[in-house]
C-alpha cells in the first residue's frame, strides 16, 4: 500500500470513530500516525539527489514573498501590476506553469515577489505541481494567499489545509511546549497550568507512537494534541500569511465589507487597480523588515541605501548590522551611536547586543577612533522619517 492510501485509510477510520472521552486516546494516536506518514511523504524519493524539488529561482532582494492560490484567481495579473515584470495572464486555468520572479520596490527595499502555478486540492499529496509550489512557499518569508472574492469562502480553508498537510503553519506561533529527548530516565510530563486537551496518558501514547521512551515534556499553555505532534515532529514552518481577496469589482459592496473585516485580509481589484497601497503596506508590516541607515562620522546618514535586517532572518542587533556591512568589522567596533526608535536618547551609546528598530540611524565608532564633536552632529531620527515620507509623496509607489 502506498503512503497516500495509508493516510486515506486512517482518515476514514477517524471519520468512523465517534469523538468522546473514551476514544480520545485512540484518535490522538491516529493523528500521530498520519503526521508520521505525511513527513514520510515529504522525504525526497529514494535515488533522487534530494532537494531540487522546487522551481530553481535564485533568491534576490531583502525578502521573498510567494503568491499562492487556486488557478485563475489573478496571481499573474497581480505580479505584473506590482512589479512590472510580465507574467502571462488568461481566463483559462493553469496559464502559469512555472515560477516567475518580479521585484517590488518599497520603502527603499527590494522585495522578490514570486508568481506560481495555481494549486488544487490534493496539492500536498503531489497533485499538479503542488509540491513544487509548496516548496517555494516554504522558502519565502511570507505568503500572499490570493483568493477570488466571488468564489466560495471554503477555498481559503482548503488551501490552508493543503499547506498545513506539508507542515506550514500560517499566522500561528510555535506551541509553548518544552520538549527534549533524553537517553534515560523515562518520561517526565509536567505543565505550568491545568490542561484541558492533553493528559499524561495521551502524551505517553503519542510519544510511544514515535518510539520515544525517555523525554522531558513541559506544557506552558493549554495546547492540543496537534500542537504536541507539531513539537515532536519539529519540522514545522511558522509563517505569516496575508489573505488577498482579488476581483472585488465583481461582487457587491456588502460582501467586500465582510471580507475586508476578516483578520489578516486585504481586498483588491487588479482590474480597477484598487487598494494596492493597502496590500503593500500590509505585506511590509508582516515582513517585519528593519531598515538601518548608516551615518559616516561628520556626514549626513545615507538614506538611499539602508542595511536591511530581519528578526526571522539573521536578527536585528548591532552585531548583526555590523556583520552585514563586513564580516571582520565587529572586532574593530568600540561602540555605536544610535538615533531612532530603539534609542532612549539621541544619540545613545550602544554595544553589540543592542536591538535595532526600523529606520534607526547608526554611526560606528571604531577602536582608536574619536567620537565626533557637537558640530555637524546629526540630530534626530525624525529627519529620516520625514525625508522618507516626503519622498513617498513625490514619487509614489511603483504599481
Ligand atoms: N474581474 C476581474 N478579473 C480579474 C481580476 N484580476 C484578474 N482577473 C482575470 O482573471 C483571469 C485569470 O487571471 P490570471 O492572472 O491568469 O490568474 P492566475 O491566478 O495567474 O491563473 P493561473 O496561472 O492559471 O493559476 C484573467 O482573465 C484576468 O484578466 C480582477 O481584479 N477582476
Ligand atoms: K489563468
Ligand atoms: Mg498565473
Amino acid at each position: 500500500m502506498g503512503i497516500i492510501e495509508k493516510i486515506r485509510e486512517i482518515e476514514a477510520e477517524m471519520a468512523r470513530t465517534q469523538k468522546n472521552k473514551a476514544t480520545e486516546y485512540h484518535l490522538g494516536q491516529l493523528k500521530a500516525k498520519i503526521a508520521k506518514l505525511r513527513t514520510q511523504l515529504l522525504e525526497p524519493p529514494k535515488g533522487s539527489s534530494g532537494g531540487g524539488e522546487g522551481f530553481e529561482v535564485t533568491k534576490f532582494g531583502h525578502g521573498r514573498v510567494a503568491l499562492i492560490g487556486f488557478p485563475s484567481v489573478g496571481k499573474s495579473t497581480l505580479l505584473t501590476m506590482l512589479t512590472g515584470t510580465h507574467s502571462e495572464a488568461a481566463s483559462y486555468e493553469f496559464t502559469t506553469l512555472t515560477c516567475i520572479p518580479g521585484i517590488i520596490h518599497y520603502n527603499d527595499t527590494k522585495i522578490q515577489l514570486l508568481d506560481l502555478p495555481g494549486i488544487i486540492e490534493g496539492a500536498s499529496e503531489g497533485k499538479g505541481r503542488g509540491r513544487q509550489v509548496i516548496a517555494v512557499a516554504k522558502s519565502s518569508d511570507i505568503v500572499l494567499m490570493v483568493l477570488d472574492a466571488s468564489k466560495s469562502e471554503g477555498h481559503r480553508q482548503i488551501l490552508t489545509s493543503e499547506l498545513e498537510a506539508v507542515g506550514l503553519r500560517l499566522n500561528k506561533r510555535p506551541p509553548q511546549i518544552y520538549f527534549k529527548k533524553k537517553k534515560t530516565g523515562g518520561i517526565s510530563f509536567n505543565s505550568t497550568l491545568p490542561l484541558t486537551h492533553v493528559d499524561e496518558k495521551l502524551c505517553y501514547q503519542i510519544l510511544h507512537e514515535y518510539k520515544i521512551h525517555n523525554a522531558e515534556v513541559l506544557f506552558r499553555e493549554d495546547a492540543t494534541v496537534d500542537d504536541l505532534i507539531d513539537v515532536i515532529e519539529g519540522n514545522r514552518k511558522y509563517m505569516k500569511c496575508v489573505y488577498v481577496y482579488n476581483k472585488i469589482d465583481v461582487i457587491g459592496i456588502d460582501d467586500v465589507d465582510k471580507l475586508a473585516r476578516q483578520p489578516s485580509s486585504v481586498v483588491i481589484s487588479c482590474n480597477l487597480k484598487l487598494n494596492f497601497d493597502r496590500l503593500l503596506a500590509k505585506m511590509w508590516e508582516e515582513m517585519g523588515l528593519v531598515r538601518v541607515y548608516t551615518k559616516p562620522q561628520g556626514q549626513q546618514p545615507d538614506f538611499a541605501d539602508p542595511v536591511v535586517l530581519s528578526a526571522d532572518r539573521g536578527g536585528c542587533t548591532v552585531e548583526d548590522f555590523c556583520n552585514h556591512i563586513h564580516r571582520s568589522l565587529v572586532k574593530d567596533v568600540k561602540y555605536v551611536l544610535v538615533w531612532g526608535i530603539s534609542a532612549r536618547h539621541y544619540p545613545q551609546h550602544c554595544g553589540l547586543g543592542h536591538v535595532l528598530q526600523d529606520e534607526d540611524v547608526v554611526q560606528i565608532v571604531k577602536k582608536k577612533e574619536k567620537e565626533e564633536g557637537g558640530r555637524g552632529r546629526f540630530k534626530s531620527h525624525t529627519t529620516a522619517t520625514a525625508r522618507i515620507a516626503d519622498r513617498e509623496k513625490k514619487a509614489p509607489l511603483k504599481t
